[in-house]
């Protein structure tokens, strides 16, 4: 019988959608930002998704490293011509970047990662935040018109993560007004950037400035590496130019390498905004070397949506999937249950749709933080930035963690299928997870946070004001223990009291440590567990506070079945995390076991709840089919079809006989006969 696609919804889903509570459009209006987003959502989404020039002919699975690279470039620049038209008729703006640059529009019509990512993500936003206003109006133009692509040139194949220890140089020449571009050691090789393989004709290259015979630390410099014309690496052999080879995930992002050989550029081309060089090679300082770290700080906070992004596509998978498979009865003598009615499979897929709000508000959030602090920098004040790096920082660094884990626990909720390319959960993963690694390793920014966190506890011992996010550690410095209180807010002021008094302890260990004699260095890697741990901690108190601060007058803008149910995943999302954190919990908020097996009922209690409204709550999300890419989550779920029919689009099933069957199978076969 031939596998066809029945074109009638699976009657599991019909009756899920029958019985959802709320109405799912309020939903998506609210967490797309109100109805006007919606709608511009959805008609970009229409613009890109119905382009007969942007359908996926074949999977990309089955094509050579070479193929995808080929077919992503030539998608990209389908991409970016529809949205150069649509910015020139003044329509989406930024909006427009925000959703084809990232995890969602974007992964559905390019997979495998945009090779021309990078230069929105990066190149631009470096010459806008560094560059002098001369520089901008020499670069922008042809960069935003795409007629250059640029790239970000930092990472080293020595160095990632300590880029005080790049090892590129730039050398500058004051009788030809020229920087000396070198790549020294075979470590110094930039390793990794987006599309440096052979997407990019610039790049920003961060290298070590020399001037008058001294080093003045790291610098943006914008660098040709291709001819216009002929794509040639420039100058023959002084620029050694190509890609890093198979990846994990996002294969089709052509990350290269780069080295320079005696590269001579115009003073001109080093970002001048902070740092500058003048004719006869004088250097004036920035007014904050930590300025050039500026456009690492942006990408890590539009990190953040895109986690949201990608977690919500992975849960609606998923979601969908449980509702449709049908295995095991709970009563023998019934028929087996969807699998969603199992309470395990539950727990595995609902905290992770409350991450989805919980990511998405903190994104709205950290964004509007983002803006205020970049134009107080504009006007030279510089108080706001150590916390906003801070809290970025940590932000970035559990988000993504919690994303990645997120993913790979629904896939493995899908069973076997979820291995399945075709769930599309596996190419998620991999995209999610590389999240972990770039714009800074998580380790190293959460000891970023544990950084601000030891200072802020010392102002707080002594009394001095602090900011909003760090605000509770003065209550903590009076108070060590707590009466428990499960209300939200009794949640909230334990959680903020586990922040607190582990970065008490870490403080306290680092300064005995230095009592022993260690140097204040040693005494913090020797206490870096604790550290990179209060960091955790502190993000976790964040995050549920801000969601339950951010949602205070929910009830007066969605309506109250909408409210309900917000806020149940909200609730879930709390007690979820005391849950995981109940040694912590013990050990500082003076919960009890009374109180831990309250808290487990509650959590029973509310996946009992949120049961009848979780296929329509990821609904709401709002992802279209051709987004999700999914044989198991399409809004059908017509799941076995959809696996049929991907499983006959493999290349081997296109011949009954195998090659290899002639080949090898049958002369091994017969040959011990
Ligand atoms: C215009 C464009 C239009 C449209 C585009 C719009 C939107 C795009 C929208 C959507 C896109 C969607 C999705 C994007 C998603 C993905 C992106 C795609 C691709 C990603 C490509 C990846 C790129 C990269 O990975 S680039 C390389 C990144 N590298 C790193 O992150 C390196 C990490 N290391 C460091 O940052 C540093 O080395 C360090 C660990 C911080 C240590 O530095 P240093 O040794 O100098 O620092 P100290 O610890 O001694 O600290 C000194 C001092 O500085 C403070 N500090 C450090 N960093 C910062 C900072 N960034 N800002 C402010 N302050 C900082 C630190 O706290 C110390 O302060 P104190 O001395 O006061 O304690
Ligand atoms: C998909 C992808 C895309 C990327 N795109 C770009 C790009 O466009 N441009 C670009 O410039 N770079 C890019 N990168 C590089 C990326 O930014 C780095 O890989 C990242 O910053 C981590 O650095 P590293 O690889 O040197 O790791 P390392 O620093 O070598 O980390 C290895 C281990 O050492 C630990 N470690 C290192 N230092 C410390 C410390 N001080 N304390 C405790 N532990 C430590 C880390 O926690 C980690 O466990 C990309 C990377 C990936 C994976």
């Amino acid at each position: 019988m031939p596998i066809k696609l029945k074109g009638e919804v699976n009657p599991d889903l019909n009756n899920e959608r029958k019985k959802c509570s709320f109405n799912v459009e309020e939903m998506a209006r609210w967490y797309h930002g109100g109805e006007k987003k919606l709608a511009e959502k959805r008609q970009r989404e229409t613009l890109f998704l119905d382009d007969p020039d942007l359908q996926d002919d074949i999977p990309t699975s089955y094509m050579s490293h070479k193929e995808i690279y080929e077919y992503g470039v030539g998608k990209a620049c389908k991409i970016f011509t529809k949205i150069r038209a649509l910015q020139e008729e003044g329509k989406g703006g930024v909006d427009n970047f925000m959703a084809i640059l990232g995890g969602m529009l974007g992964s559905g019509v390019l997979k495998e990662g945009n090779p021309m990512a990078v230069h929105f993500v990066m190149f631009l936003p470096t010459i806008l935040g560094q560059g002098t206003t001369e520089q901008q109006v020499e670069w922008l133009g042809r960069a935003w018109s795409m007629n250059i692509l640029g790239t970000y040139a930092q990472t080293e194949l020595g160095h990632g993560t300590f880029i005080r220890g790049l090892e590129t140089t730039a050398t500058y020449d004051p009788k030809t007004e020229e920087f000396i571009l070198n790549s020294p050691t075979i470590t110094s090789y930039k390793w990794w950037p987006g599309g440096l393989g052979h997407t990019s004709n610039y790049a920003i290259v961060v290298a070590q400035l020399y001037t008058k015979g001294q080093c003045h630390g790291i610098h943006p410099f914008i660098v040709q590496l291709r001819d216009e014309e002929t794509w040639a690496p420039i100058k023959g052999k002084s620029v050694e130019i190509g890609e890093i080879g198979p990846k994990l995930g996002m294969k089709g992002v052509n990350n290269g390498f780069l080295g320079f050989d005696n590269v001579r550029i115009p003073r001109k081309n080093m970002l001048m905004k902070n740092a500058k060089v003048l004719e006869d090679g004088t250097y004036i300082k920035a007014p904050s070397s930590v300025l050039t770290y500026g456009t690492m700080m942006f990408v890590r906070v539009v990190i953040i949506r895109d986690m949201a992004n990608y977690l919500s596509k992975a849960v609606t998978i998923a979601t969908r999937y449980s509702a449709v498979r049908r295995q095991s009865p709970i009563d023998p003598a019934k028929p087996e249950v969807q699998v969603i009615d199992h309470v395990t499979q539950q727990y595995k897929v609902f905290p992770n749709i409350a991450k989805v709000i919980i990511f998405q508000l903190t994104a709205d959030y950290i964004w509007n933080l983002y803006n205020q602090v970049t134009s107080e920098l504009d006007k030279g004040q510089l108080e706001r930035l150590p916390e906003l790096h801070a809290i970025s920082c940590c932000l970035k660094a559990v988000i993504t963690q919690d994303a990645s884990n997120g993913v790979e626990q629904l896939r493995m909720a899908c069973g076997g299928h979820g291995y399945m390319e075709a769930s599309n959960l596996p190419n998620t993963y991999g995209m999610v997870t590389a999240a972990c690694t770039y714009e800074g390793e998580n380790t190293i920014l959460l000891l970023q946070t544990a950084r601000y966190l030891m200072k802020s506890w010392s102002q707080a011992l002594v009394g001095d004001a602090l900011v909003p996010t760090v605000e509770y550690l003065r209550d903590a410095i009076k108070k060590r223990s707590n009466k428990w209180d499960p209300s939200i807010t009794g949640i909230i002021k334990a959680l903020q009291l586990v922040a607190a008094n582990k970065i008490r302890l870490a403080y306290e260990h680092v300064e005995n440590r230095k009592k022993l004699g260690y140097s204040h260095e040693d005494a913090t890697n020797l206490s870096s567990i604790e550290l990179a741990q209060s960091a955790d901690a502190h993000c976790r108190a964040f995050l549920v506070q801000s969601a339950y601060e951010m949602t205070r007058d929910l009830e007066s803008t969605v309506s109250t079945s909408l409210a309900t149910v917000l806020r149940q995943f909200i609730e879930l999302y709390a007690v979820e995390t005391c849950m995981k954190y109940i040694g912590d919990l013990f050990r500082f908020s003076g919960l009890t076991e009374d109180g831990v097996q309250e808290l487990q009922q509650r959590l029973e209690d509310l996946l009992t709840k949120i049961r009848p409204n979780a296929v329509g709550f990821v609904d709401g999300f709002d992802i279209p089919d051709k987004i999700l890419s999914s044989a198991l989550g399409a809004y059908d779920g017509n799941v076995y079809e959809r696996l049929f029919l991907e499983a006959k689009k493999s290349p081997l099933n296109q011949d009954p006989i195998p090659k290899a069957f002639e080949l090898h199978m049958k002369p091994f076969m017969r040959s011990n006969l």
